[in-house]
């Protein structure tokens, strides 16, 4: 027994060299606080001058002016406060980097047991082949294969998807030993055998290239034709058994099936391969992936109940072999890993463009706001990619340690599918204490931040070559669809029992509150906006004036503000890797984001809270028709869909266009006034006209596009009337 504990001891005591190194930055980091000290005093001074200045007022209409003077003061303090609160990302930004070669030294192979998870939900939204690359990705880590457990949740319960597991069962025999053998990257097949450079060349990959493409046809037919060939079928009799005639996706009992046992043999040269399909019926809430994650975490218990836990979803294949090696640095790390829960890796993606028309890199809080949130006690737990101690996330206090890595004595399949079953939770504490919690449409966020309020802290790691890669959507419609479902959990969360700003109080500390309140805030925050861009807008075309005469020098902080927050968003953008073109379409994905998605996050969560509605969870589609993908690869924007978070933004996009042209128009036409108009209303003109500009792709996509992927006909005319109506009405008030 003590000799088993021993084995996760340095070899040498008293000798104490850490795993990983932690850096912080000195000299920049002086330079920006003064930095932000210069635009905090700004934004103060804009307050005062909010205060004690009221706008200028027409005697007829006092009531009407001091509503606006109103909403114009609430509107600042927003802003201003919001901005404070997103500094505590830029505060104290930590990079960690990782001794794999020490590791190696001290452990050998004698590395703790690692479950990897990878949820997968529809055969049709995530196709079999890319699920089975990612899982073959997996197998294929630079691990001890007698160490590694690859577990697949099919919440689809689909035979298809089972069935393309058979196959990369077969075909990891030879995938895992040839990726050893000549050191191959990635290890993603399909990745792999795709990328030019890699030239395969010699004959060995010819061959495993053939291999590959051949179980792809089988599987991709099936896929197709949406059937199983039928020796497959007989072949793995046991499994395909396991589906009733009558069982469908929301209804059907617990499948479970060890396809590779590494637990049974001496020598074992692939990972243990378990597919699991928990049962569902509908009378009882499946609580989507975090209720798969949970049935993932006993079920794996019972198999080979690894002491870590690496989730993943089904489209991130692991790009970086060493990604395990790298993130047990921290975790094994003897003084300060024994304080991290988790280590998060970045998300990132295999299929983006140059200028990612839609952001979804998210290139600044990827390699800006995740560093600043783990110099101020760790990094979000994300949902893929993330390395997790399981008697953390269990639940377990510290010093509670349990059984894990210890050898299991074998339990029968039958006894494990109870675990697995749709009653098994019932009055227990899953998804409330133990394990991934409920209820909130991003499970990912809420149980991270409650482990961190158990006094646990997490690490973020960006290993040059990226650890695994995902596909982001690419379409703007699934985009804003992500992200409305993002920016709806993260606002639950504020509201929720585990809210940042109550519930953390005191149990981490103050800078990483604000970090989750700048994204717990994301939803909340498009009010404002909305309002911001309606009401420039609107009173630029009514000529009131908002902000204060272009040479007064009350101006002066305004326009330092803007063009020093907007500059300084520009440089970190570039810093980072971006091109500038990237930087403009993230500025615009912003600006959509929160006018739409965020807004339509806010109105949700309000109607739940309220009982009117339920929070659902929509899956991110993985492909792309055709002539959509030649249009995501020419960046040009995807519209093509009738939905309401595209009327809002075509209406404001008009209606900013309206009051722009009308706005020009007035001072073209009266020319004796035009220096007056521009002077007292310049901020106005330059807001509108960059909105203008910012919005161009959307009246392309309304009025000149002709393709499929325009906007439809009726999103436009709608968004046409719309935004008259609001210029008439603003027009003769
Ligand atoms: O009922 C469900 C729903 C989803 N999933 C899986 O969850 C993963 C994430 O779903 P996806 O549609 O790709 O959503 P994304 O917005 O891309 O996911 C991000 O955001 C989610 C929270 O909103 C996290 O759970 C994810 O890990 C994170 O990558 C996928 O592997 C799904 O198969 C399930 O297993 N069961
Ligand atoms: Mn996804």
């Amino acid at each position: 027994m003590a000799k088993d504990d021993d084995r996760f001891r340095p070899a040498q005591e008293g000798h104490y060299e850490p795993l990983f190194a932690t850096r912080r930055r000195t000299g920049g980091l002086i330079a920006f606080r003064a930095f932000a000290a210069s635009v905090f005093a700004c934004i103060c001074c804009i307050w005062f001058y909010r205060v004690t200045v009221p706008l200028e007022i027409d005697e007829n209409k006092t009531g009407f002016f001091r509503f606006i003077w109103l909403v114009m003061l609430i509107l600042e303090i927003w802003f201003g406060l919001y901005w404070v609160v997103v500094q505590s990302l830029r505060w104290n930004p930590v990079w960690r980097s990782t001794f794999t070669e020490r590791l190696s030294r001290r452990y050998g192979n004698d590395l703790p047991r690692l479950d990897i998870f990878v949820c997968t939900a529809d055969p049709v939204i995530e196709p079999p082949l890319m699920v089975v690359n990612t899982v073959l990705s997996v197998t294929a880590l630079d691990y001890p294969p007698e160490k590694l457990a690859v577990y697949l949740s099919d919440d689809g319960g689909s035979e298809l998807t089972f069935y393309a597991l058979t196959e990369a069962a077969e075909f990891t025999k030879t995938w895992v030993p040839f990726c050893k053998k000549f050191d191959v990257e990635p290890r993603s097949p399909a990745a792999y055998f795709s990328s030019k450079s890699n030239g395969l060349g010699f004959a060995a990959a010819e061959e495993v290239a053939e291999l590959y493409r051949e179980m792809a046809d089988r599987i991709e037919t099936a896929t197709k034709l949406r059937r199983v060939p039928e020796e497959a079928r007989l072949k793995y009799i046991e499994g395909f058994s396991q589906w009733d005639s009558d069982a469908t996706q929301r209804n059907h009992a617990t499948i479970l099936q060890i396809l590779v046992d590494g637990r049974k043999k001496n020598t074992v040269t692939v990972p243990t391969l378990v597919y699991l399909s928990r049962e569902k019926r509908p009378e009882h809430h499946h609580h989507f992936k975090a209720g798969s994650m949970n049935a993932l975490i006993r079920v794996s218990s019972k198999i080979t109940c690894g002491r870590i836990i690496l989730n993943l979803d089904c489209d991130m294949y692991s790009n970086n072999p060493k990604s395990a090696r790298e993130a047990l640095c921290i975790l094994l790390d003897e003084k300060e890993g024994k304080e991290i829960a988790f280590v998060q890796f970045p998300q990132c993606y295999e299929n983006l463009t140059r200028n990612d028309l839609y952001g979804s890199m998210m290139r600044v809080i990827a390699n800006v706001d995740f560093n600043g949130l783990d110099g101020n006690g760790g990094p979000l737990y994300i949902g893929t990619g993330c390395f997790h101690k399981r008697d953390v996330i269990c639940g377990r206090k510290d010093g509670e340690e349990e059984e894990s890595d210890k050898i299991q004595e074998i339990v029968e399949p039958e006894m494990i599918k109870t675990l697995a079953s749709c009653t098994y939770e019932k009055d227990s504490q899953w998804g409330k204490e133990i394990g991934v919690k409920y209820g909130c449409p991003v499970e990912d966020v809420i149980t991270g931040l409650a482990i961190q309020c158990r006094g646990w802290k997490s690490a973020y790691l960006t290993p040059k070559k990226e650890a695994f890669l995902g596909v982001a959507p690419t379409n703007l419609h699934q985009m804003l669809v992500q992200q409305r479902r993002w920016s709806e959990g993260d606002f639950q969360i504020l509201l929720s029992e585990y809210s940042p700003v109550w519930y953390a109080q005191g149990k981490i500390g103050l800078g990483l509150i604000l970090g989750y309140c700048c994204y717990c805030l994301w939803a909340p925050s498009s009010v404002p906006l909305l309002v911001y861009s309606v009401l420039t807008s609107l009173c630029l075309l009514k000529g009131i004036p908002l902000f204060p005469k272009v040479w007064s020098s009350w101006f002066i902080p305004f326009g330092y503000v803007t063009v020093a927050v907007n500059a300084y968003s520009l440089v970190e953008f570039l810093w980072v890797g971006g091109t500038l073109r990237g930087w403009w379409n993230e500025q615009r994905m912003w600006l959509y984001r929160r006018t739409s998605s965020f807004l339509f996050g806010f109105t949700d969560t309000i109607l739940k809270k309220l009982g009117v509605s339920e929070s659902g969870f929509v899956l991110t589609a993985k492909v792309a028709e055709e002539e959509a993908a030649e249009r995501y690869e020419k960046e040009v924007m995807e519209f093509g869909v009738e939905s309401p978070m595209f009327l809002v933004l075509g209406t404001l996009s008009m209606l900013n266009l309206f009051c722009f042209a009308a706005a020009i128009m007035r001072l073209v036409m009266t020319s004796r006034e035009a220096g007056g108009d521009l002077q007292s209303m310049g901020l106005q003109f330059v807001i509108t006209g960059v909105l203008v500009v910012i919005n161009w792709p959307l009246y392309e996509g309304m009025l000149l596009r002709k393709d499929k992927g325009k906007m439809p006909l009726i999103v436009t005319v709608k968004s046409v009337v719309l935004a008259l109506s609001a210029c008439t009405c603003i027009v003769f008030l």
